[in-house]
């Protein structure tokens, strides 16, 4: 990818950060947690890249793939330049914490959708016919040598409903819970769902006789089956324990509540009170310390999202999705930062990105240190997300013969005021990044 110029510049070695006896220099580095999908990590070609899927190997690298793992700071070393998430909650990573260091979280919209879909249809199944129930019986019969003699007489105990005709309401009309309503119309429910942020792209999906309704109580007040499929946000106008008291009440009595989402969106005490007083049911993948062992709950391991195909696409997203910024600076699906696409790099031009704090005059100060060079953006974009903001800039090398000393500059602007960090996206992948740690440079 280089123009035949050469760019001076820090060699990224980052000897400040420990040990480096395992940075191969001329390859990304990119770190694991979880068991990522090896259709996924085969995206990162090993020419250019080194995937360390082994414990205890985090130091130097330049970007972490993880499905579920609660990533801690102390997880991210400095040289870390983009985080993503093969799935769709981001929960489990310190997003603010990572906003504030400049470093991209990424997610895979949509990858999963479909097995937890699949997995929702399931659960009202199971929530309908006493499946659980029957299967458990017959291990117990068989054992005693009884299968046979007893099947036909025993299965008045767990005689059943259908589905068809019944009411489904879904809270949250996203990639999942849109796939969602339209089955179960197909099915022959009645569907009605709750979103305040439907997205053009979901309302598409929605199935054309659904109801939408204008709150939770009205989406759940008379269904029989409901979906929660939102995401899980802590805090003030967050979702902790959006299935309260309050929601509850406004269950049918026999009402079968299924979270495929996160278990902290439903208050445990809630809804123990409400199984504990009826024929109601908790269907979930999340287990909580008051309801997984409740007569009225059916409770899985966390296995929305674990088919062969949707772990194989969103690893595949999410390793497209790193590759991407790492040798573009495209930044597409962050739940963090602000959309950006700047088209291809010219030729013979160096692509520079600065991560900097949405502050007045800081464009101004990169432009100004660049143009104080002699040097020449040719194209240029710049887009902020609440505190933080994005440059990238291609900047012509062809009036410098041999070599464009860009080392001073990269300084310069890496050291402007708000300024997070800066990368010179040319020549030897993993090098050319810099970072203001506190008034310092580190390259
Ligand atoms: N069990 C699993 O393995 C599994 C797998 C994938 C996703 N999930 C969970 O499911 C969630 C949804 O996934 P998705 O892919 O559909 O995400 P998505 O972003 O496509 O959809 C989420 C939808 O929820 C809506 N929403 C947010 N807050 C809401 C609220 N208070 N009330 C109603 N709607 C609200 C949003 O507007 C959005 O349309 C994820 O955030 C994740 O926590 C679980
Ligand atoms: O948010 C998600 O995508 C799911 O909860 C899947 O989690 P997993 O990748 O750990 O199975």
């Amino acid at each position: 990818m280089s123009t035949g110029v050469e760019v001076e510049h820090g060699r990224g070695d980052w000897q400040t950060y420990g040990d480096l006896s395992n940075y191969q220099q001329g390859k990304y580095q990119i770190k694991t947690f979880n068991k990522v999908s090896p259709v996924g990590l085969a995206r990162f070609h090993a020419d250019q890249y080194d995937v360390r899927t082994g414990e205890d190997e985090a130091a130097n690298a330049h970007a972490i793939l993880l499905r579920s793992h609660k990533l801690q700071e102390d997880d991210v070393p400095n040289t870390v330049r983009a985080i993503a998430r093969c799935g769709a909650g981001t929960n489990n990573i310190p997003v603010p914490r990572m906003t504030e260091l400049g470093i991209p979280v990424f997610n895979t919209p949509g990858a999963n959708a479909n097995a937890v879909k699949e997995l929702v249809l399931c659960a009202m199944l199971l929530g309908s016919r006493k499946i659980v129930d029957g299967i458990n019986h017959m291990k117990d019969l068989g054992s005693q040598g009884l299968a046979r003699e007893r099947v036909e007489k025993d299965k008045a105990m767990f005689g059943g409903q259908e589905i068809k005709g019944k009411t489904l309401a879904v809270i949250g009309l996203g990639h999942i819970g849109a796939m969602t309503a339209r089955d179960a119309e197909g099915l022959g429910m009645n569907v009605k769902g709750y979103d305040p942020g439907l997205s053009v792209q979901s309302a598409m999906k929605l199935p054309r006789d659904m109801q939408l309704v204008d709150s939770i109580t009205t989406a759940v007040s008379g269904a029989d089956y409901i979906s929660i499929n939102i995401p899980y946000v802590k805090g003030e106008g967050g979702t902790h324990g959006i299935i309260g008291k309050d929601v509850v009440s406004h269950f049918s009595p026999n009402a079968v509540l299924m979270n495929f989402a996160r278990g902290e969106l439903v208050d445990s005490d809630a809804m123990k009170e409400f199984l504990d007083s009826g024929d109601g049911k908790y269907i979930s993948d999340f287990p909580e310390d008051l309801l997984w062992d409740h007569k009225n709950t059916i409770i899985l391991p966390h296995l929305g999202a674990s088919t062969e195909e949707a772990e194989d696409a969103a690893a595949s997203m999410a390793a497209d999705t790193i590759r991407n910024y790492l040798e573009n600076g495209t930044i597409k699906n962050s739940v963090n930062f602000p959309d950006t696409n700047l088209e291809d790099r010219p030729k013979e031009t160096v692509r520079f990105t600065v991560v900097n704090k949405n502050v007045p005059g800081a464009l101004a100060a990169i432009t100004d240190a660049i143009s104080s060079e002699g040097l020449n953006i040719v194209q240029q974009i710049n887009h902020s997300r609440g505190d933080i903001a994005y440059n990238v800039c291609d900047i012509d090398t062809t009036k410098h013969d041999g070599v464009v000393e860009f080392k001073n500059v990269q300084e310069k602007i890496t050291m402007v005021e708000g300024v997070i960090s800066t990368r010179i996206i040319y020549g030897k992948a993993g090098t050319g990044y810099a970072k203001n740690i506190e008034g310092e440079y580190f390259i």
